[in-house]
């Protein structure tokens, strides 16, 4: 964080900091991971946001399309040799996916970066889906910035449904290459970060021909431009799909190929092969292997939705500490805007949710990593687990984030409008989330899958994986007895889950009991599935942030436990409130409860209230990355957002030329 004088700091938000009454410090710990991924995040940091280079003299957003492209390109430039030549020595390869080094690609770009997707999607395909031979091929090359690549799964008539791709690679065993066609319009790769103008290299999700039969889609590196003149090769049409609501720096392309050829090298072959005469050998044991980088963004994404909302979190509180409104007492000076109640309300949750992401997320990659190591022994049998948890995880963390943002924006009136805030610009990055990397609606269809299959092994008696084990009590299937305790909230919540899921799967057995295919049951039950597959995610969330927040809080001071364990407890019962005609429905909860419940939410806003700057800060956000006017550490606010305005190309020129164009011939009746 940029600190500066504390002379320079607004008199409220110093107010604040002094009323802190827990070390910051071992809260930022908390959240990063352990001591030592602070001061490694803090080194990377340091070297990568010494280097001026990055500054934008005029705003990013007031730049045209194009400038803004090139201006992009630029920093990506720059800070890709400082990944490079200075990151990369401090952690080796691990820094690509460190925190700090996500931390400091804010701190470059307002929007995205037109290579995110090249070190967020190409390397980590290569290193997951290419054998070891080819990796040694290409992963340098990628890492030099030799070539530089794209992702082109996605296509114009279908996204979500990879298995109607429509693009194909039919190999040619006289040639012993694969020839790429486009067939249809609807066959052009449409929005892969970093193809429109970026990359020369993008790897294509395609269906595989050989021998006159198709496999199914799977992965190829194909080049695109030549490396030096750039220009696209013969049989190659590519370009930008057009201005997007954000992401508009991302360079988001579309690709199509007229029987365009590559070698047969250029097949990612960890998990299935093409020999020279054409025969298809399948490697992988399981089916879905191919999506393996879908599934590693998806496990990111949660840590990244809590990213995204912690520096929402940060700029409103920041800029509600200054920010003084309304009389709410005769007489009495205007009090700070996080005095009133109903702000608290707005923002607690916000603080209470990216630590409940961020918690879930580190677990989550934690279980990612013990099921890629039970891969490399051959094992698949904890992937379906892996892909129904990381499926609802992104899901609902992604949601939360992005509406928690907006209500952040919210949360700071019409400053919050400004993009000089940058609270816009957040929103509009993190709502894409929903969307891209696999749909809300259809990931949470995924989990829903997986939970029908576990309820019915549930009720047969059989041993469930540890996700879902909590359905073993409820196939009872009586209503819980409530308790506001943790551990009785955490079971209302897995009951309400459990509940929802028999009503599921009895939904569906009773329509094909009277002649429904299952395909329709299925279909008829999808707005219950998708609510059933939430319920668990949360309940999911509300256990592993417990549980987390006991685990790792264990040898901190009484402090920090107690303003860990109010954010966690606050975090539970705002849940509680938000679905009690579910807790009705499926627990005990009866109207004294309801209210004594509500207390205890109003009671836990004001206990978190003097921390809430301190637990801001604990987020550890320098000014570099929060790009905000209101959410800077020395809460300037107000000569920040004059300085901004000054910058305007509006502001150059005190008439416009417009003026001599068209109004004053308007006003003289000339036009
Ligand atoms: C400058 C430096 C910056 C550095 C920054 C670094 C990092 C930043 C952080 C992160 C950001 C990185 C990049 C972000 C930016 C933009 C990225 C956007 C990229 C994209 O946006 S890229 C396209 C993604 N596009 C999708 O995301 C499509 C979604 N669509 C699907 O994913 C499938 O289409 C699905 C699953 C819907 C249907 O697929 P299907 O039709 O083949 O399958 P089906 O439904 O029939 O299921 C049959 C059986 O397969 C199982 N199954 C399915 N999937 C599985 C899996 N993955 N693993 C294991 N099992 C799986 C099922 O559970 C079932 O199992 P069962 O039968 O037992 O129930
Ligand atoms: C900013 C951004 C960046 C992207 N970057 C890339 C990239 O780098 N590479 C790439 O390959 N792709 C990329 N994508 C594409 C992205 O992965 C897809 O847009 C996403 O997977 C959703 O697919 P779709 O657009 O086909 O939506 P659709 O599937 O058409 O969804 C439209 C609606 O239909 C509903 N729907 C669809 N199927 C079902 C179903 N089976 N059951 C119920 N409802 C359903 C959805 O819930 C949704 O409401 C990007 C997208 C965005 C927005």
């Amino acid at each position: 964080m940029t600190k500066g004088t504390q002379a320079d700091v607004n008199p409220d938000l110093k107010k604040e900091r002094l009323k802190c009454n827990f070390n910051i410090q071992e809260v930022t710990f908390i959240i990063d991971g352990g001591k030592d991924k602070t001061l490694q995040r803090k080194k990377i940091e340091d070297v990568a946001l010494n280097i001026a280079a990055s500054i934008d003299e005029v705003p990013e957003e007031c730049l045209n399309l194009k400038e803004r492209y090139d201006n992009a390109v630029r920093k990506s430039c720059v800070y890709s040799n400082i990944v490079k030549n200075e990151l990369l020595e401090i952690t080796g390869l691990e820094a690509l996916g460190s925190p700090g080094l996500r931390r400091t690609a804010d701190a470059f770009f307002k929007d995205v970066s037109p290579f995110m997707l090249h070190l967020g999607m190409f390397v980590p395909t290569i290193i997951g889906q290419c054998t070891p031979e080819q990796q040694a091929h290409w992963l340098p090359k990628a890492l030099e910035m030799q070539i530089i690549g794209a992702y082109a799964q996605t296509e114009l008539g279908h996204g979500t449904f990879i298995r109607g791709l429509e693009t194909t690679a039919t190999y040619d065993p006289a040639t012993e290459e694969f020839v790429l066609h486009s067939p249809t319009l609807t066959s052009t790769k449409w929005w892969a970060g970093g193809l429109g103008n970026t990359a020369n290299h993008c790897i294509v999700v395609a269906q595989l021909y050989t021998k006159g039969q198709c496999h199914g889609t799977h992965p190829f590196i194909v080049p695109i431009r030549d490396l030096d003149t750039h220009e696209p090769f013969p049989g190659v049409k590519v370009g930008d799909v057009g201005i997007r609501m954000g992401f508009n720096t991302a360079d988001n392309g579309f690709l199509r190929f007229n029987q365009y050829r590559i070698p047969r090298e250029n097949m990612m072959m960890k998990n299935a092969k093409v020999m020279k005469d054409g025969t298809y050998v399948k490697v992988a044991r399981h089916e879905k292997l191919t999506y393996g980088t879908m599934v590693f963004v998806r496990v990111t994404l949660v840590m990244e939705a809590a990213f995204n909302l912690a520096k929402a979190a940060t700029i409103a509180v920041r800029y509600s500490a200054v920010r003084r409104q309304s009389q709410p007492k005769p007489g009495e000076p205007e009090p700070q805007i996080l005095d009133y109640p109903t702000q608290q309300h707005k923002l607690f949750i916000c603080i209470a949710t990216a630590h409940a992401l961020q918690l879930t997320g580190l677990w989550l990659w934690r279980t990612f990593e013990a099921v890629l190591a039970d891969m490399r022994k051959g094992d698949t049998d904890s992937l379906p687990e892996l892909h129904a948890l990381s499926s609802c995880l992104k899901a609902v963390s992604t949601s939360d984030s992005a509406a928690l943002i907006e209500q952040c924006r919210f949360a700071c009136g019409g400053h919050g409008y400004m993009l000089s805030s940058n609270l816009p610009l957040l929103y509009s990055f993190v709502t894409a989330t929903r969307t891209y990397e696999g749909d809300y609606t259809v990931l949470l269809l995924q989990t829903a899958r997986f939970l029908v299959k576990a309820w019915e092994q549930a009720e047969s008696g059989k041993v469930l994986t540890p996700t879902v084990a909590y359905l073993a009590c409820a196939a009872a299937k009586e209503k819980v007895v409530w308790s506001d305790s943790v551990d009785g909230m955490i079971r209302s919540f897995q009951a309400v889950a459990a509940g929802k899921i028999a009503a599921c799967a009895e939904n569906i057995k009773r329509l094909t009991k009277t002649g429904t295919s299952l395909e329709d049951a299925w279909q008829l039950s999808t707005v219950r599935l998708v609510a059933a597959s939430e319920a668990h995610c949360r309940a999911m969330i509300c256990q592993a942030y417990w549980h987390e927040v006991t685990r790792l809080t264990a040898s901190c001071s009484a402090s920090v436990k107690i303003v860990m364990e109010q954010l966690a407890t606050l975090y539970l019962v705002y849940w509680a409130l938000e679905t009690t005609g579910d807790l009705l429905r499926y627990s005990t909860i009866c109207e004294s409860e309801l209210n004594k419940l509500q207390l205890k939410y109003e009671e836990l806003l004001a206990l978190i209230r003097p921390n809430a700057v301190g637990l801001v800060d604990a987020f550890d956000f320098r000014d570099e990355i929060l790009h905000s006017t209101l959410g800077a550490y020395d809460g300037r606010v107000y000569e920040r957002l004059m300085e901004e305005a000054l910058k305007s190309p509006l502001n150059e020129t005190s008439v416009q030329s417009s003026f001599h164009k068209y109004i004053r011939p308007l006003a003289k009746g000339k036009l």
